[in-house]
């Protein structure tokens, strides 16, 4: 079951496997689950596949991202209104807590919600209830909840603008979803997987990867981890016009330094640019890698896990997994 990605989460890296093997596990039962990762790692993803695997398969899945919604707006998308509770409330309107009864919500960005919020979802996970803005009248929702956010909760916590309650039930079983570049093994699998996916939908045959191109997704630092590779790699799709896909196709910048990083980032950023060019040089051996640049061989290699490079494999076969 960890090889496939026909529900369409690939999962090779041995933590993404890990995490893939546990899920099987807790995915059947009502527990609340937390999902923590940086933007694009694939948070949502997991999430439909746990709603997928949970105790009524064709049960419902609605999800909402806290951070899109507004303080005012906030209270009554998730938990209904009643008629007249506000201005513009015309009519009772019921929440998502209550679509998504007997199924699964999914909260993205659950560290966006307001204090007053986090009382009233406290509340909710606490007695498996919800009150609708304007109304005093409980009514119970069986809900499984799956939150997840890219912010660090626990120190949120500890700054006091996370309830510590809502912190510890909303995190019965977490999950750490690992940024990209420290699972570099998924990079040229899933970069296959989204040009075979696009190709087919363009009832094309999916181009091979060529060399450089290969050598230019394994060392970009993928700050926007899954999501920017599936956009840098249909985007190369459509620009190879059915061809091989180049490095030119994947107009990938050079890593570039923020700002406020200071002169700390920017020789971060010469270092790593310099590791590149010294592998291409070497056509990727590191030993030879190494000499170039005048350290050991254990440096380099460190070197290549803290910026996350990894060295690309002979052939990647761009189709469908
Ligand atoms: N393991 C994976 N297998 C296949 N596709 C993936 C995987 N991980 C992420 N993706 C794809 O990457 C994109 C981003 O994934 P997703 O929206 O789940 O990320 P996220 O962590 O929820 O992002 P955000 O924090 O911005 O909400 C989606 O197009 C998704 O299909």
């Amino acid at each position: 079951m960890v090889d496939d990605c026909s529900s369409g989460f690939l999962a090779l890296d041995p933590e993404m496997r890990r995490l893939r093997e546990a899920l099987e596990t807790v995915a059947p039962t009502p527990l609340p689950v937390l999902i923590l990762g940086e933007t694009g790692t694939g948070k949502e993803v997991v999430a439909e596949w746990i709603a997928g695997m949970s105790r009524h398969p064709r049960e419902r899945f609605v999800k909402v991202n806290c951070a899109s919604l507004s303080e005012s707006l906030v209270e009554s998308e998730l938990f209904g209104h009643e008629r007249g509770a506000f201005t513009g409330a015309v009519a009772p309107r019921e929440g998502l807590f209550e679509a998504a009864h007997e199924g699964t919500l999914f909260l993205d960005e659950v560290g966006e919600l307001s204090p007053r919020t986090q009382a009233k979802l406290l509340r909710t996970l606490e007695y498996g209830e919800i009150v609708r803005v304007g109304s005093t009248r409980p009514r119970r929702v069986d809900v499984r909840v799956i939150a997840a956010t890219h912010r660090d909760l626990e120190q949120m916590v500890r700054e006091g603008s996370f309830r510590q309650d809502l912190y510890f039930r909303l995190n019965a079983i977490t999950l750490r979803i690992p940024p990209l570049r420290a699972r570099t093994s998924e990079i040229l699998p899933l970069a296959a997987l989204f040009a075979a996916r696009l190709s087919q939908r363009l009832a094309r045959p999916a181009p091979p990867l060529a060399k450089e191109a290969t050598a230019a997704l394994l060392s970009h630092a993928w700050p926007g981890n899954v999501r920017e590779l599936r956009h840098v790699v249909e985007r190369a799709v459509v620009m190879s016009k059915g061809g091989p896909i180049g490095a030119d196709h994947l107009m990938l910048e050079a890593p570039r330094a923020p700002v406020e990083a200071g002169i700390k980032g920017d020789l971060r950023s010469f270092e790593r640019d310099r590791i590149v060019a010294a592998l291409e040089q070497a056509r990727q051996n590191q030993t030879r890698a190494a000499e170039l640049l005048g350290v050991s061989r254990r440096t380099l290699t460190n070197k290549l896990n803290a910026y996350g490079i990894a060295r690309p494999r002979k052939k990647v076969a761009l189709e469908e997994c």
